[in-house]
């Protein structure tokens, strides 16, 4: 998921208060946004979620406010880009209550947190959980299958004595592949790449999966029935739909195959699947057998999500505040093609920068972005009533925080990611508008880290970035119409204004070819 962070500097600046608001005013404003910018992520290590999701005072576990009894009996399983760190926080808050763990990884995580010096993310030696690394390129592969058969062998084992601790993070869907027989794996992978190839939401895209999965859509939960099964959740999906994330296999879900259809048809792909598909979207019968009644089913299920854009972006706001801003918040879910979503920050940063009162018909242009950008009015209205306050009053510069996910139709063969789109679009808006000097500026990044299957978080731009370019030698457009956003920031300026990682998790693929999207 993305998170933005716009700064914008007003005309009229109050004289600095005190000694913490000079040094701070020193900083330059492409620090303080990196600074805001990395309060985010840390808001979302893996450690720290667990030990905010996961209480245990003697033998009794939290969460949620439900205490669970620790009788040696806990087994964990996982699944996702961050779950490595949090599983290894997990060992050290249940200790020997753990009988023992399987873990789905992202290819080459161990060696790569290695490298970086991020020990505690790793797990001690004689750890009682087994890491399997899999799904290179974020693709499922042979290997995340084999996890997913382990992790399903581990589960079904389980007893109404046993609890067991489920870690999901975003990745999950890509390490957890169990494709319904008689699809393929690569049949599976072909239909889920095509879809997202075509701009399907992640809602759609993992709808999909849901139905073409033994695990997902709650088939976790399922085989782990009649053991407790506690879930803990980091999200990466607008809104936190715990059906979603991952695909949700803890979340008991109906699959509707006229919804599948649907959705398969909106990007022409309805009448090009392998027959193994045809044949299991075509099923009457249930996913599975049921057993016991729903509402044992649901009781015996807790999902919890303990980390997610909007904690993210408190603790971002917290952050900015101490850096001398005036924060708001947007929303955590602006969402939509990316170019709708560039021409909203665009318009916000010139309304919060105009020289004098903005033109009365801009409040009306940013009212009418709301839907296609999934933001409600009332939080526009808001938003625009403290950059109208920050512009006014000189508070100080304000900052203007949202996260979310635009969607980005590769229509290119370049490298990039929604981010570093997302930042060159918002630069060449920016350029176009007539603003101060020094503001506003932008910054877009990845709170996983990784933006796209390229080495960057994310980018950094403001009103200079077109000339800058054209200085260089480069043409914005012609890389954005080739998608190669990650190519136009690492020339501009030495790369100056990437977002470079080392931030959630390590990113484990980073030469990858374009474009790439994990089914
Ligand atoms: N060349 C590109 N330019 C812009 N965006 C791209 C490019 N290549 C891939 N993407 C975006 O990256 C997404 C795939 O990235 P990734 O494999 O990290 O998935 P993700 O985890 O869903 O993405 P995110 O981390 O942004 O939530 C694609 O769905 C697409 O939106
Ligand atoms: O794994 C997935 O499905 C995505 O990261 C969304 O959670």
């Amino acid at each position: 998921m993305a998170c933005v962070v716009s700064l914008y500097r007003p005309l009229s600046l109050l004289a600095p208060v005190g000694v913490r608001r000079a040094i701070v005013c020193r900083m330059s404003l492409d620090m303080r946004a990196r600074e805001v910018f990395a309060s985010a992520i840390e808001a979302v290590q893996p450690d720290i979620v667990m030990r905010r999701g996961l209480e245990r005072t003697g033998d009794t576990l939290l969460v949620n406010g439900r205490s669970f009894t620790l009788k040696n009996n806990l087994h964990l399983v996982g699944f996702g880009k961050a779950v490595l760190g949090m599983a290894a926080e997990a060992e050290r808050i249940v200790g020997d209550h753990l009988v023992r763990g399987v873990i789905s990884v992202p290819h080459g995580i161990q060696e790569t947190i290695r490298q970086h010096g991020k020990d505690q993310m790793l797990l001690k030696d004689g750890s009682r959980i087994t890491v399997m690394e899999g799904a290179k390129h974020n693709l499922p592969d042979a290997d995340a299958q084999r996890a997913a058969e382990c992790i399903k062998e581990l589960v079904s084992t389980l007893t109404e004595n046993d609890m067991l601790l489920v870690l999901i993070s975003g990745g999950g869907s890509a390490l957890l592949p169990a494709p319904v027989p008689p699809i393929s794996l690569q049949e599976k992978q072909d239909v889920t790449r095509r879809l997202a190839g075509a701009g399907a939401t992640i809602q759609e895209l993992n709808s999909v999966r849901r139905a073409l999965s033994i695990l997902k859509g709650g088939g976790l939960a399922h085989c782990a029935h009649p053991a407790q099964v506690v879930a803990l959740v980091l999200s990466d999906v607008i809104g936190d739909p715990l059906d979603l994330i991952a695909s949700g296999p803890t979340v008991w879900t109906e699959v509707w195959p006229e919804e599948i259809w649907s959705i398969l048809e909106r990007y022409g792909l309805s009448s090009s699947l392998p027959v193994s598909v045809k044949e299991v979207l075509g099923r009457s019968a249930p996913r599975w057998e049921e057993s016991g009644e729903q509402s044992d089913r649901a009781a015996h299920v807790l999902n919890a999500v303990i980390g997610s854009n909007s904690i993210a972006l408190e603790c971002a706001g917290r952050r900015a505040r101490e850096l001398g801003f005036r924060p708001v918040v947007l929303s955590p879910g602006v969402c939509g093609n990316v170019q709708s979503v560039s021409r909203l920050y665009g318009l916000l940063a010139r309304f919060a920068c105009s020289r004098d009162e903005p033109p009365p018909e801009l409040p009306a242009e940013i009212l009418k972005l709301g839907p296609e950008t999934g933001v409600e009015s009332w939080d526009l209205c808001r938003a625009m009533q403290v950059l109208g306050e920050g512009r006014g009053e000189g508070w100080g510069a304000t900052c203007l925080l949202a996260g979310g996910e635009p969607t980005v139709q590769l229509t290119g063969k370049g490298r990039g990611g929604r981010n570093q789109e997302l930042a060159l679009r918002v630069g060449l808006e920016l350029a176009g508008m007539e603003l101060p000097p020094k503001g506003p500026l932008f910054l877009s990044g990845g709170t996983d880290g990784q933006d796209g299957p390229t080495e960057a978080a994310g980018a950094v731009t403001d009103a200079g970035l077109g000339k800058e370019a054209r200085a260089q030698g480069l043409d914005p457009d012609g890389f954005l119409v080739n998608n190669d956003s990650f190519t136009f920031f690492s020339r501009l300026s030495g790369g100056q204004r990437l977002l470079l990682p080392g931030l959630t998790e390590p990113h484990t693929n980073p030469t990858l070819p374009c474009p790439t999207t994990s089914p």
